[in-house]
């Protein structure tokens, strides 16, 4: 029996446009955007244990282990697979080298989270399918069930529709502006624009570097001065915006060698990397 799965990729995504189109009665936004994977991320270690134990072993500063989203995920999964098939007594220890900026706009904390579901379920053979997985997922939060999904997708709804999408292959720059941006706090803005027209998926297929815009933008550079300035900078090589809900921005190009020159110009006040955009999720196999 397999008891380890070590280096596992949490991967980062970025969000190629996102369109807010309206609100719900519950208060979450009804979204079009295009998520895309990328070959960066933090990385996992599980080594299950018998005694049904969930230990996260790493630190993760300013994250109790209680309300980590990898602890909340292994404890959902123990939960569903109760339900499933009585009893389940296997639990794991938890091992995260966390690469990715928390409030980053790169879905962190969700692929952390979609990663522990998707490991845990193959070593603990709960024998969830993705589909099974992706639910479970979405009550952890709207970004996870897209990791699930393993594939880069045009998504819908609250961001939990979607749908197989083909992107460039692109390298991207990413600069981290040094804040962190609370995903609420840009929602609940007054000034946040809810009427963008609906597209479709092929508007987005037949010019996607230069699709659609992210309604949060706005939003989060008159907050955080700093995202704005980011933007400013990075503007002057190619359509940079922000991913999500920032902090982070992004500028896409055709060569890695152009992503390098870049990379050695950027401000040494801002923390950058380039990242290749990847079609589908290292782990996504498993299911
Ligand atoms: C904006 C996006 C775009 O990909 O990503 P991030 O920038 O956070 O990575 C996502 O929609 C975020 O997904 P996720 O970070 O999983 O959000 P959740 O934990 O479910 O929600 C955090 C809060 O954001 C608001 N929220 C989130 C998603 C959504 N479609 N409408 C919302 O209004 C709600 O106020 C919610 O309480
Ligand atoms: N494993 C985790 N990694 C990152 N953040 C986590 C984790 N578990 C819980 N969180 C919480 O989720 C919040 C959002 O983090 P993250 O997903 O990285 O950002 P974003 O949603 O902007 O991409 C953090 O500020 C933190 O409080």
């Amino acid at each position: 029996m397999i008891r380890s799965l070590k280096h596992c990729l949490a991967p980062a995504k970025l969000n190629l446009f996102l369109h807010v189109n309206g609100r719900r009665a519950d208060g979450y936004h009804l979204l079009q955007t295009v998520f895309q994977l990328l070959d960066y991320g933090d990385s996992l270690d599980f080594d299950t244990r018998d005694d049904g134990v969930i230990h996260r072993v790493s630190e993760v500063s300013g994250v109790p282990a209680e309300s980590d989203l990898i602890v909340r995920a292994a404890k959902l999964l123990q939960i569903a697979a109760a339900q499933k098939h009585g009893k389940h007594p296997l639990g794991a220890d938890i091992t995260i080298k966390k690469n990715l900026p928390m409030g980053g706009g790169l879905g962190g904390g969700s692929s952390d989270a979609a990663t522990t579901l998707m490991a845990l379920n193959h070593l603990w053979k709960t024998g969830f399918d993705r589909a099974e997985l992706m639910a479970i997922g979405l009550r952890l939060g709207a970004d996870v069930p897209f990791f699930i999904f393993g594939q880069n997708a045009f998504a819908e709804g609250i961001g939990e529709t979607l749908q197989p999408v083909e992107t460039a292959d692109r390298w991207y720059v990413v600069i981290e502006p040094g804040v962190q941006i609370a995903t609420s706090l840009i929602f609940s803005s007054e000034e946040l624009t809810r009427t963008t027209k609906l597209v479709k998926m092929a508007d987005f297929s037949g010019h996607q570097d230069y699709f659609g815009k992210n309604d949060l933008q706005i939003v989060a550079t008159r907050l955080f001065p700093a995202v704005a300035a980011v933007i400013h900078w990075l503007q002057q090589y190619g359509d940079a915006r922000m991913t999500g809900s920032g902090a982070c921005v992004f500028c896409a190009f055709e060569r890695e060698e152009q992503a390098s020159k870049v990379l050695q110009l950027v401000p040494k006040c801002w923390k950058v990397w380039k990242a290749k955009g990847i079609s589908s999720h290292p782990l996504k196999d498993l299911l």
